[in-house]
């Protein structure tokens, strides 16, 4: 399998700072991945090295299996057919839509530009709109407009710089989805700048999350939820509290909700303290339980509620229940647990250093 980008131990930097170290991945062709953090954390830097517009000072990047990017040499960006979308679309404003979409295509000759235009018009659900002008458009049509227009000239790779961020947050998922399916489409390899984990789920089949300039995990986000590789990684991605718990041997770990099966590893002896991951979905109200939590909170959800718990010791969990089961604030509930992945770290006071979680 051809990898279309890959990045092996690239580090950027601005002057003597760098802001981005030591990253590894690939994209096989027609595979959609997302760089996933907080702000600052170096995403934006390391999409424009991969399109040419930064230097690195450490690794190589690769496009379709050809060096691009070493320190000290680069192809600049007009070299590499890599096709960008930005958050404001950059439309051209005097151009018609399908002027707009033409644009990087128009040394080809007419009949080709036509049959291209209307294809991707078609494509983007927008046939028969190419004499509007942009202004005239919404924002999530401005945007698939944006999108056609880069992906017109078949790109080796799209990067697209948090493309959702200027739309309403209902919005965002849905167009997120909307265009993953033209790129799936078009088997276009493509890579996603965001800070939206929903924006990055709904869009991506893998997702690099970043912190502070450093890749902690590169993996599907069923992954990155229920295997996290980091705390950092648990903390960010998804909703969850630290439930402390006690290793009894090497598959399970003792906890105020009872005993939580899985594969604890090996470094970690008996009676090692650790803190478990619950995430809402791995507690269950279950009226023949003796454990109980007291309700802090409660958020309705319609199908669902997500309950704040307090348990006996004081620590406090999260609980996504059925909303048939509509319980009262400050109302004891008795709760069962449904882990289907134990996650631990070691405790706080030992450090970040993540235990490799055992699932
Ligand atoms: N042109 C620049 N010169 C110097 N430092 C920069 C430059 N651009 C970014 N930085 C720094 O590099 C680090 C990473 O910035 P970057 O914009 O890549 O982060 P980001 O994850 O894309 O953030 P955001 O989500 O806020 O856009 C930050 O500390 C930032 O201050």
């Amino acid at each position: 399998m051809i990898k279309h980008l890959e990045l092996d131990k690239v580090s950027v930097g601005y002057d003597s700072t760098v802001v981005v170290h030591d990253i590894s991945f690939a994209l096989n062709a027609g595979v959609i991945g997302c760089l996933l953090g907080p702000s600052g954390c170096g995403k934006t830097t390391l999409l424009r090295a991969i399109a040419g517009f930064e230097p690195i000072c450490g690794g190589r990047i690769l496009l379709e299996g050809h060096e691009v990017s070493r320190p000290g040499r680069h192809q600049p960006p007009e070299k590499r057919q890599v096709g960008m979308v930005f958050q404001d679309f950059a439309l051209f404003p005097h151009l018609s839509v399908a002027e707009n979409i033409a644009f990087g295509i128009r040394h080809q000759s007419a009949p080709r530009r036509r049959a291209r235009v209307q294809e991707l018009l078609k494509m983007i659900d927008m046939a028969g709109r190419g004499d509007v002008y942009p202004h005239t458009l919404s924002g999530g049509q401005q945007q698939r407009i944006a999108v056609a227009r880069a992906m017109a000239p078949r790109p080796r790779v799209l990067l697209l710089d948090e493309p959702f961020s200027n739309m309403d947050v209902e919005l965002r998922e849905g167009l997120a989805r909307e265009v993953r399916s033209i790129l799936k489409n078009e088997d276009i390899t493509a890579m996603l700048v965001t800070h939206d984990q929903n924006e990055a789920f709904a869009f991506a089949d893998r997702i690099a999350v970043l912190n502070d300039g450093r890749m902690l995990q590169w993996d599907t986000a069923y992954n990155l939820y229920h295997k996290p590789a980091a705390r950092f990684v648990a903390d960010f991605i998804g909703q969850g509290r630290i439930l402390p718990g006690t290793v009894l041997n090497d598959h399970e770990v003792e906890t105020e909700l009872g005993i939580i099966i899985g594969r604890v590893p090996g470094h970690c002896e008996r009676g090692t303290p650790v803190d478990v991951l619950v995430r809402p979905d791995d507690i269950l109200p279950d009226d023949n339980s003796t454990v109980y939590g007291e309700v802090l909170d409660k958020a309705f959800r319609g199908a669902s509620f997500l309950y704040t718990l307090r348990l006996a010791s004081g620590t406090q969990v999260i609980c996504l229940s059925p909303s048939h089961y509509n319980f009262a604030l400050g109302e004891r509930i008795p709760l069962k647990l449904a882990f289907t992945h134990l996650v631990i770290f070691e405790k706080r006071h030992s450090g970040e250093k993540t235990l490799k979680m055992g699932f």
